[in-house]
């Protein structure tokens, strides 16, 4: 297929366009380059250095498909900037599907958040689990998921969303390089490779085993894997919805004695207040994308996942 792939100099939709390029697609890219890295975008995968809000300078009748990872991401910015967030993933993606539409594009793959869940504490969350969005960030992205059905039905569209979980892990020379960086496992690995004296562990009083706050962290491989099968998942008409997730919740606690394991340093902790929006828990239930896509991860182990991301790390300092 011939595919467009918006955001896709980012984390995730980097490591995304390498399996689709290996899966034999071909594929353009559009991307602001605001949060993302023109050295992510490999080699025979065209890159528009353009805004969604152009996307109809990009968007043709040749595009059998649009992969859309494009958006911001960070939750706390999102509590400053409501509306920065609400233009770019919501009209962002509406002007997007404009194109599409005005060009008979009749499949979209689009990056949707597990965050958008009520907190379930460490029960798995499914799909039909109740929607109660806390930030900015995550209502721009339920919002999306509330339009896209109805896009579906109205105009022929095949949709599929993808609710990722915690995006972890890094795939060679793709990995995480947000900045500032506010993820747990990068600025775990920050203080193993002495760039930070210490970490700040936010909360031990959770009612979880160890107390601490738990996440279902995913590897970008297996996230980047979900979307080659999504594509041929994508049914005119119907706009479908998948959790990709570990299926197992890891605690903080469990994330920096990985670190200590995989990096042979002591990884000095303080205990800080609960961070202000966290819930106790996040879990997928990933069983949908298992039995319908046929989906099967192929880095499950969290030490798999933060070995990878500590290359990453080295390979950068
Ligand atoms: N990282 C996670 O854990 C996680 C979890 C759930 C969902 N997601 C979603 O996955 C997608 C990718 O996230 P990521 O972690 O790779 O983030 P990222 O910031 O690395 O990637 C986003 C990409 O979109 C580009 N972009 C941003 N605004 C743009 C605009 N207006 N026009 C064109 N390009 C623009 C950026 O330059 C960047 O390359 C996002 O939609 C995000 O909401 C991420
Ligand atoms: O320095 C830190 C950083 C994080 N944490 C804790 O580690 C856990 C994971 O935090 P992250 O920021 O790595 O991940 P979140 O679960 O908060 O964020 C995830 O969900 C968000 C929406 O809620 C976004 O989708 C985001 O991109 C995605 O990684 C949380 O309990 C957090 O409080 C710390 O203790 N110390």
């Amino acid at each position: 297929m011939k595919l467009l792939v918006t955001g896709g100099a980012g984390y995730i939709g980097s490591a995304t366009v390498v399996a689709l390029v290996a899966a034999g697609h071909e594929v353009e890219v559009l991307d602001d380059l605001s949060t993302g890295f023109v050295d992510n975008v490999p080699e025979g995968a065209v890159l528009h250095e353009l805004p969604l809000s152009a996307a109809a300078q990009v968007v043709d009748s040749t595009f059998d498909a649009v992969l859309h990872f494009a958006a911001k991401i960070s939750v706390g910015e999102s509590v400053r900037k409501p509306d920065l967030y609400f233009d770019v993933n919501v009209r962002g993606t509406m002007t997007l599907l404009d194109s599409m539409r005005a060009n008979d594009v009749k499949r979209l793959i689009f990056s949707s958040t597990g965050s958008m869940y009520a907190d379930a504490g460490l029960e798995p969350l499914a799909e039909d689990s109740p929607i109660d969005p806390q930030n900015p960030y995550a209502a721009s992205k339920s919002i999306v998921d509330t339009m896209l059905p109805w896009e579906c039905q109205a105009h022929g569209l095949g949709a599929v969303s993808l609710r990722y979980f915690n995006a972890a892990g890094a795939s060679g020379h793709l990995g995480e390089r947000h900045t500032p960086e506010t993820h747990l496992i990068p600025m775990v690995l920050d203080v193993a490779a002495g760039k930070r004296a210490e970490f700040l562990l936010f909360g031990d009083d959770y009612p979880t085993p160890d107390g601490t706050s738990v996440r279902d962290y995913i590897h970008i491989e297996d996230l980047a894997s979900a979307h080659v099968l999504a594509l041929e998942a994508a049914e005119p008409g119907k706009h479908k919805v998948y959790n990709l997730g570990n299926g197992r919740g890891f605690s903080i606690r469990e994330v920096v004695d990985a670190v200590r394991e995989v990096t042979g340093h002591p990884v000095p902790t303080r205990v800080a207040p609960r961070r202000e929006g966290d819930p106790v828990a996040s879990v997928a239930s990933a069983e949908k994308a298992r039995t319908e896509l046929g989906w099967r991860q192929a880095k499950p182990e969290l030490r798999d996942i933060i070995a990878d991301a500590w290359a990453f790390h080295r390979s950068r300092t």
